[in-house]
């Protein structure tokens, strides 16, 4: 019988009950219905998976904020700084690491490999110590195994633990392997004794290009970990292929192998011949990074190729990753069309999806007639209106080489600028958003549920921007915003409004911590039906005599932060958004505006996990953002804003952008950003986050004086804007007030000192 599993579920809960219960707790202090709330969101999800036909649940896929947080936790590996309050209150020291609190700043968070999951990073040091500390995947083990579940403890492995986290003191993470072992060990050697008899490490390093002591360390680590008081280990690896480390991961001495079958089918020849039959091999053949119900004709090929070779005894099916990157349930989503409905995917059904797979091995007949009654279903995408549109695709094979262009070069277009906007030295600015109140999110939800007209709508979105542009105006900044009330989300506001994307009511997925997006569906040619931002921007800019800037997502980020449709290559679809967005500069500034910002957060996340695959990506993310730019007026500055990752490696296909200004967060790590500016000078402008945005903590002026005093010790003082990290949209007033004020105050604090 084939088994059926996956790698780990959503947290937030279908309704986000996690995240409300977070928010109370942090509003409030009382842990007691936030633990209850976790629990039965567990309980729920196991419950969910096994009536789904899944044998084997994932436990400890489970976090109350992050699983990278909570593997530093679970071996101790903690900053000093927070363990004063771990000690006297563990979740209130757990919750200071994740998001940091009056005294404390927060660890770092960054990307989970190319997803828009952000984790946070430990810090580490030479001679750090480890320990196993409260045993959660025991505990979580144990609460499944009550309910009579079958489950397995997911754990991340010991060598991608240490090559996510961070040394303070620049040493070598990997040296702290043979510390960390025994902790592992210790672990296993617990989980065995309670009757744990799988346990899963995660490995997602594996699929990136390693040097030789990498690959080494995972011999070392593997090695000391194959150990008689063990649980059966699964070896879990996704993202991608394993390629030149197929061969190492398939040597070490671990029971099983979870390859990703959905972005490297074509590695399955390898690992049939290279994994031995008597190990476990977990096939991840449904994709867990996309809502796309899974095409029969492309997955049984693979399952026949494996039964063909292997006995389905040492068969697991699971989707390629982790589900925490899929929304829960699509059956939530009566609003949709029902043929895009049928087409759809999310944890629930991928999970089902997987036992028709399954039985159809088993020989089910009816599982496989359900197979080929999918397939027919998706087959007629293609007819379906909306999906293939000939003015659009025309428009894409038209574009020339200089729709790219700006007018004229960087240098030139400085010059006039600074002439048309007469803007100090060390201009202020913010990112866009400003607080998204309760206040204003609830008449949003009012309006969508028809209690609330559009003209009263409209009328506190209005009153929102004057009170954003008198705020900003009070306290001197230079560049003003108009603080984006109208926006529930960054990507799902513009994809709300592109022809060929769909939008869901409950189909959130965690972004970090409490926060979630909702990503649009690309699911047909991409067109700007009408202009998007204009009125609000022209609004704001009817207020004041200061510049506000225009602001828009660009082409790269909504991409990334969507669901795309899984029937035309990422570039073509990224090129449509290109169009449809550069329509929209045009209108911005024929409207009057004269600054516009084209965000792109996830420029570096979008980047392939291998190398080879880099410059290729690079060369049409960057030719889509020109082109949404291309033919602006040289006195029309272009603005563009990264956050979330970091960007030094990338720093030249940032400057490619051939943006004006450049604003980056780079607080959190105190500039570590400005490293990549020592030996590449940028000829255009620079704003480094001064601010970070992510702790409720207000920074005082000093400290982003000292900020930008770096700053200036690596940039021109001509070339330097004042900016926080990123957007004020989850902040509250009562923070963004004084942390703006100082800011501006910081650099005036700074021009007098330069004068
Ligand atoms: C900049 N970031 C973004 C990323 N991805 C995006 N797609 N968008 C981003 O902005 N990736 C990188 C980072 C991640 N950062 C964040 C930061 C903040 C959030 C966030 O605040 N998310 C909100 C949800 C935002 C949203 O869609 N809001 C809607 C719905 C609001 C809502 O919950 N309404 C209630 C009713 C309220 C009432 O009646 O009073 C409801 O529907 O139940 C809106 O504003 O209309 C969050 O709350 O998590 C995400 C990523
Ligand atoms: N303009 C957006 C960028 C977020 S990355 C904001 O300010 O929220
Ligand atoms: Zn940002």
């Amino acid at each position: 019988m084939t088994h059926t599993t996956y790698l780990g579920f959503p947290r937030i809960g279908r309704r986000r009950e996690l995240k409300r219960a977070l928010e109370n707790y942090w509003r409030d202090g009382d842990a007691a219905p936030l633990l209850d709330t976790a629990k039965e969101l567990r309980q729920r999800h196991w419950q969910l998976a096994h009536a789904a036909g899944i044998q084997i649940v994932a436990v400890n896929d489970f976090s109350l904020y992050d699983h990278v947080l909570d593997t530093a936790v679970l071996f101790d590996a903690v900053p000093d700084r927070y363990r004063a309050l771990l000690h006297s209150d563990p979740l209130a020291g757990y919750f200071a690491m994740a998001r940091g609190n009056r005294e404390l700043h927060a660890l770092e968070m960054t990307k989970w490999f190319d997803t828009n999951y952000h984790y946070i990073v430990p810090e580490l040091h030479a001679g750090q110590r480890f320990q196993l500390n409260a045993n959660k995947p025991l505990a979580e083990w144990l609460e499944a195994h009550a309910l009579g579940l079958h489950a397995r403890p997911v754990v991340l492995g010991p060598v991608s633990f240490l090559l996510l986290s961070k040394t303070i003191d620049g040493s070598d993470a990997l040296h702290l392997l043979d510390a960390l072992i025994p902790a592992y060990a210790e672990l296993l050697e617990q989980l065995a004794q309670a009757g744990v008899t799988w346990i899963q490490l995660d490995e997602p390093c594996l699929v990136q290009d390693l040097d030789a002591a990498t690959q080494q360390a995972y011999v070392a680590a593997y090695g000391a970990l194959a150990n008689d008081i063990s649980p059966k280990r699964l070896l879990a690896t996704y993202f991608g292929g394993l390629g030149e480390n197929l061969a190492l991961a398939a040597s070490l001495p671990v029971d099983g192998l979870h390859v990703d079958l959905v972005r490297a089918p074509e590695q399955l020849d390898t690992v049939l011949s290279t994994l031995p039959p008597h190990r476990v091999l977990s096939a991840g053949v449904i994709d867990g990074r996309n809502i796309w119900r899974s095409h029969p004709e492309q997955v049984l090929p693979l399952l026949d190729k494996i039964t063909a070779s292997r006995s389905t005894d040492h068969l697991w099916l699971a989707p390629s990753c982790s589900l925490l990157h899929a929304p829960i349930d699509a059956s939530q989503e009566t609003s949709l069309p029902a043929h895009l409905r049928s087409w759809l995917a999310f944890a629930q059904q991928k999970l089902e999806e997987l036992s028709l797979y399954a039985h159809t091995l088993d020989g089910n007949a009816q599982a496989k007639h359900a197979l080929s009654e999918q397939a027919a279903l998706l087959a007629a995408r293609k007819q379906t209106p909306g999906v293939h549109k000939s003015d659009v695709r025309a428009r894409v094979n038209a574009l020339s080489p200089q729709a790219t262009q700006r007018r004229s070069s960087l240098a030139h277009r400085r010059r006039v600028q600074t002439d048309a906007l007469s803007l100090p030295p060390l201009p202020t600015t913010t990112i866009g958003s400003f607080p998204q109140t309760e206040t204003l999110r609830h008449a949003r939800a009012e309006h969508r549920a028809g209690r609330v007209d559009d003209g009263a709508y409209e009328g506190v979105l209005r009153e929102e921007i004057e009170r954003v542009i008198r705020f900003q105006e009070s306290i001197g900044l230079d560049v003003l915003v108009h603080g984006e009330p109208e926006r529930n989300d960054m990507v799902e506001y513009f994809g709300e409004q592109l022809d060929g994307f769909a939008f869901t009511r409950h189909g959130w997925v965690q972004s970090y911590g409490s926060r979630c997006v909702k990503p649009p569906i690309i699911w047909g040619d991409v067109a700007r039906p009408q202009p998007m931002t204009v009125r609000w921007s022209r609004y704001a800019q009817s207020l004041t005599d200061k510049p506000v800037k225009g602001m828009l997502t660009g082409p790269v980020t909504v991409l990334q932060w969507s669901f795309v449709r899984d029937d035309l290559p990422r570039d073509q679809v990224c090129l449509q958004l290109a169009l449809a967005l550069r329509d929209e500069v045009h209108d911005l500034e024929n409207g009057g505006i004269g600054v516009i910002q084209i965000d792109e957060p996830a420029l570096r996340e979008g980047l392939p996990i291998r190398h080879a695959e880099h410059a290729a990506y690079l060369d049409w993310a960057v030719r889509c953002f020109r082109i949404a730019a291309g033919g602006t007026s040289d006195a029309t500055q272009i603005h563009t804003h990264m956050c979330y990752s970091e960007f030094n490696d990338i720093i030249e296909a940032v400057a490619a952008l051939d943006a004006d200004v450049i604003s980056i967060e780079s607080s959190r790590s105190r500039m570590e950003l400005l490293h990549a500016f020592e030996d590449f000078r940028y000829p255009g402008s620079i704003g480094p986050g001064v601010y970070d945005i992510h702790s409720p903590r207000v920074p005082s002026q000093a400290e982003m004086v000292d900020l930008l005093e770096r700053a200036l010790t690596v940039l021109e003082p001509g070339q330097l804007w004042v900016n926080p990290d990123c957007g004020l949209k989850t902040r509250g007033w009562k923070e963004t007030e004084p942390a703006l004020l100082a800011m501006v105050e910081a650099a005036k604090q700074l021009r007098q000192s330069l004068a």
